[in-house]
């Protein structure tokens, strides 16, 4: 049987770290080189002053052009400023009272490698549940690994969309598509590509294209 064709799209993280006077073009010129479904906005040692400024500043980059705009780790402020969701983890609050608080705007919740945690953020209802690290990473010390039969489960399963995350790259990520993945999310894969970040979001855009999609 032919594998179908997958609906596969990029979900794009931003660097820990940003210099809010380049970041913003930086931005601009990386999501007009191909396609991307939402950019999270993970500053994870940003002052309040400071995080509210880059969300002001980026989030009319990625809304004027069909981005979603999602914050990290805060539910209240994704809604105070604008944002058109919030992606929580484990460790980020009361995941019901984000979800009344957000009410049609997008939550995404941390599911690590657990079927169970993955289960209890539907019930709740999560728009996405993210799984990982499927792979080594640098950007954040991950305590979990996940593997392919996650995703395969999951999208087998569930309608909730799925999103897989940690250490992919346009060369490893073809697996994590033809499990099921929904949207791939990449921070080094596209910030720290040798050719620039546009170079890095086309070529994950080229290998998940060309991944064979779940065989259902
Ligand atoms: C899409 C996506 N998946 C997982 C994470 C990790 O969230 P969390 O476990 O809360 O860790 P931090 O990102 O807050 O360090 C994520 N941010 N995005
Ligand atoms: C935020 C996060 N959560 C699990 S791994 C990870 C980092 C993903 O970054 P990269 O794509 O550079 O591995
Ligand atoms: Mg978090």
């Amino acid at each position: 049987m032919a594998a179908a064709q997958n609906d596969c799209r990029l979900y794009l993280v931003t660097p820990p770290r940003i210099d809010l006077a380049r970041f913003p073009d930086d931005l601009a010129r990386t999501l007009d080189a191909g396609d991307c479904a939402c950019l999270q906005l993970r500053l994870k040692d940003a002052p309040p002053g400071e995080l509210r400024r880059a969300i002001d500043a980026l989030r009319p980059v990625a809304q004027s052009r069909g981005v979603a705009f999602l914050l990290n780790d805060d539910a209240a402020l994704a809604k105070e400023t604008g944002c058109d969701g919030a992606h929580l983890g484990q460790e980020d609050g009361d995941h019901a009272a984000a979800r009344a608080l957000l009410g049609e705007m997008t939550l995404g919740i941390t599911c690590h490698d657990s079927r169970h945690l993955a289960m209890r953020a539907g019930e709740m209802g999560a728009d996405y549940v993210a799984f990982g690290a499927f792979f080594p990473t640098t950007t954040k010390d991950a305590q979990h690994q996940a593997e392919t039969d996650l995703l395969e489960w999951w999208s087998s399963i569930f309608e909730i969309p799925c999103v897989a995350i940690g250490g992919i790259t346009a060369a490893n990520c073809a697996p994590l598509v033809t499990a099921g993945a929904d949207f791939l999310a990449v921070v080094g894969a596209v910030w720290n590509h040798p050719d620039g970040a546009p170079e890095g979001l086309r070529a994950m855009n080229a290998a998940i294209a060309a991944a064979p999609g779940p065989a259902r």
